[in-house]
């Protein structure tokens, strides 16, 4: 018999990187999927990712002459934030992961989180995403792979990050070197609660999370990567990963100030990296300009400052909140191409949350007909998800490989009483300490009770990789010959009055804050000392939105609540002992 041509095989899937390919081989043998798909990135596989979702439910359409591009994915109404109880991190040694971390052995994690990879992926499609967290070009970028069972985590991952082709690209060329890329392996599961765990393993550069389909704990290079694992490896090469956001401020003269500021999860770091100057601001030139919203990777330069990166490439923000009056700059982000998630809808498909405007949603975040009874209509920690570049402020810098020099440090907590408006840290050292003793009162953002004071130390409670009392070292360490680093403030936009109202009216007013701490930097303003730190002089700061007694108030320290404080800050630094540095004790 004549020999049939045989139909050539499909074009060949995978990498030229070995290591790679043999590592999806082995957890596609654990997981048993009924089809691979390495993700290239492009426009048409994000379409058709959409285009699957929309059959199968996982998204609903918004309206699209209003909302362009815009999705609606309900998750699971029992996972709808971050589970720090189930959220550990795996080092050989106990002590190095720190009182703040749950730990668990390597070997016992594997075998506890195996077990439900287990044959997870029958019936589905498991997708190899490679990304770059960082420019792609940049030196300070780091890479990942991350194996998904989700679409959603795709598409996600794919506004988030500079996702596929370019990446797999940058992995290759760097495995022939040698170099390491962070391999984490997620799937949704079945969404069961008590079979969930995000696990950690900072010496492996490996990331396991089982059982999530929200954002951080399944967008595996947000969290996990860009702060948990790179926190760890930035302490052993000499650098800071952090939970700050980025953001340019220029003067009528045209400099401009690239400042980075800590807030804990839902504590403002989005609004403030996208504010808008007050009117009068703007017509004298002032401008700011967004760089990143959550997360900074930043290193000594050979100039002595420190350079940072937003190694993101998305938003990732709290919907609730958000309008034209708080944040104009987000609104207009977010009316395309966006994925929102746990939001409610208006009668016309449009997306709604509290805050938003004063119409009346049709449907609440879990697809029910509204009805006030059963609480918000949107999710406390409703989100949207959408490319960075979309927003108006986007940074020319943003994408700049040798990152932005750092002039001011902030941290900040929501603290309705104690902490004033703003103070200045005497210098490295005493600001290395302020951020320790951070404390803020607990969001939506994380599972568990809202509004409970918690210290945060620099808002990396959540998400240092690692001991604090390293953690604290290492920042100290900073301080050497030839440095120039930047001063370090510290903010609360939440401090209450005794009705229980906000004093600061917050978002664009935080505008004359920024200016005092500019100010400083410059060395034109003058500062008084106080017990905490170095408050502007009377006067500094004033905002026709909020009352002269109002002003006063918000700019002190509460002297009567500081004694409680202080002995506070010294039992919660006790706790990091015998690793906490001398300077602290
Ligand atoms: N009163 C007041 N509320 C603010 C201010 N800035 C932000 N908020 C509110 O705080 C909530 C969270 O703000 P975001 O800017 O999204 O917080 P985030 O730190 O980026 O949060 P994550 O994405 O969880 O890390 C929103 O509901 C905001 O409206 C402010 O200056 N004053
Ligand atoms: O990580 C998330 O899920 C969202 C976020 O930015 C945070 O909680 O700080
Ligand atoms: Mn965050």
């Amino acid at each position: 018999m004549n020999a049939v041509p045989r139909p050539q095989p499909p074009p060949a899937q995978g990498s030229r990187l070995a290591a790679l390919n043999d590592w999806v081989d082995q957890v596609a043998a654990l997981t048993k999927p009924d089809r691979i798909h390495w993700c290239d990135g492009s426009e048409a596989e994000y379409r058709d990712l959409v285009a699957g979702m929309l059959a199968d439910g996982t998204l609903v359409e918004l309206n699209q002459d209003t909302h362009p591009g815009c999705y609606l994915h309900r998750s699971d109404p029992q996972d709808v934030a971050r589970v720090e109880h189930l959220t550990f991190v795996c080092t050989r040694e106990r002590d190095d992961a720190g009182p703040n971390n749950h730990w668990m052995a390597p070997a016992q994690a594997h075998e506890t989180i195996d077990r439900l990879f287990d044959g997870c992926m029958r019936g589905r499609t498991l997708y190899v995403v490679p990304y770059c967290m960082g420019p792609i070009d940049s030196p300070l970028a780091r890479c990942g792979v991350e194996i998904t069972d989700s679409p959603y985590v795709v598409a996600n991952m794919r506004l988030m990050t500079r996702m596929g082709a370019a990446a797999l690209a940058r992995i290759e060329r760097e495995g022939a070197q040698g170099k390491a890329f962070v391999r984490g392996l997620h799937s949704t599961g079945e969404l069961d609660p008590d079979r969930r765990f995000i696990m950690h393993f900072p010496e492996e550069l490996a990331i396991k999370s089982y059982g999530s389909g929200y954002g951080g704990n399944a967008l595996l290079g947000k969290k996990c990567h860009a702060l948990r694992i790179a926190s760890w490896q930035a302490r052993q090469e000499g650098w800071l990963a952090e939970h700050m956001l980025i953001l340019g401020l220029e003067d009528p003269q045209g400099e401009t100030h690239y400042i980075a500021a800590a807030f804990p999860s839902a504590c403002g770091k989005t609004n403030l990296a996208m504010l808008i100057p007050p009117e009068g601001y703007r017509a004298l030139g002032w401008k700011v300009w967004t760089v990143g919203d959550d997360i900074c990777w930043m290193r000594p330069g050979t100039d002595g400052r420190l350079w940072a990166i937003n190694p993101e490439a998305g938003y990732f923000g709290v919907a609730p909140g958000t309008s034209a009056r708080t944040n104009p700059n987000a609104l207009a982000t977010i009316q395309r191409d966006t994925i929102y998630t746990n939001v409610a809808v208006t009668d016309d498909g449009q997306p709604w949350w509290e805050g938003l405007d004063d119409r009346v949603p049709a449907l609440d975040w879990q697809g029910r007909p509204y009805d006030p009874a059963n609480g918000p209509a949107a999710h406390p920690n409703s989100r949207f998800t959408v490319a960075a570049m979309q927003c108006p402020s986007w940074s020319p810098r943003a994408e700049d490989p040798q990152g932005v020099p750092i002039s001011a440090i902030v941290f900040g907590g929501r603290r309705s009483s104690v902490m004033p408006l703003v103070f200045e840290a005497r210098d490295w050292t005493h600001g290395v300490r302020v951020g320790a003793a951070m404390g803020s009162e607990t969001t939506a953002a994380a599972t568990g009770a809202v509004g409970v004071m918690r210290r945060d130390p620099m808002a990396m409670k959540p998400f240092c990789g690692y001991h604090f009392g390293d953690y604290f070292a290492h920042w100290l360490s900073f301080d050497r010959p030839g440095a120039k680093l930047p001063k370090i403030f510290h903010v609360n936009w939440f401090r209450k009055g005794d009705d229980g109202r906000f004093l600061w009216p917050g978002f664009g007013e935080n505008m004359r804050v920024l200016e005092w701490m500019v100010a400083r930097i410059r060395g034109t303003a003058a500062a008084v000392d106080s017990p905490i730190g170095l408050l502007p002089e009377a006067g500094a700061i004033v905002s026709p939105a909020c009352s002269r007694e109002d002003v006063e108030r918000v700019l002190q320290v509460d002297a009567a609540g500081l004694p409680q404080e202080q002995t506070e800050i010294a039992q919660h630094l006790q706790g990091f002992r015998p690793r906490l540095p001398s300077p602290l004790v």
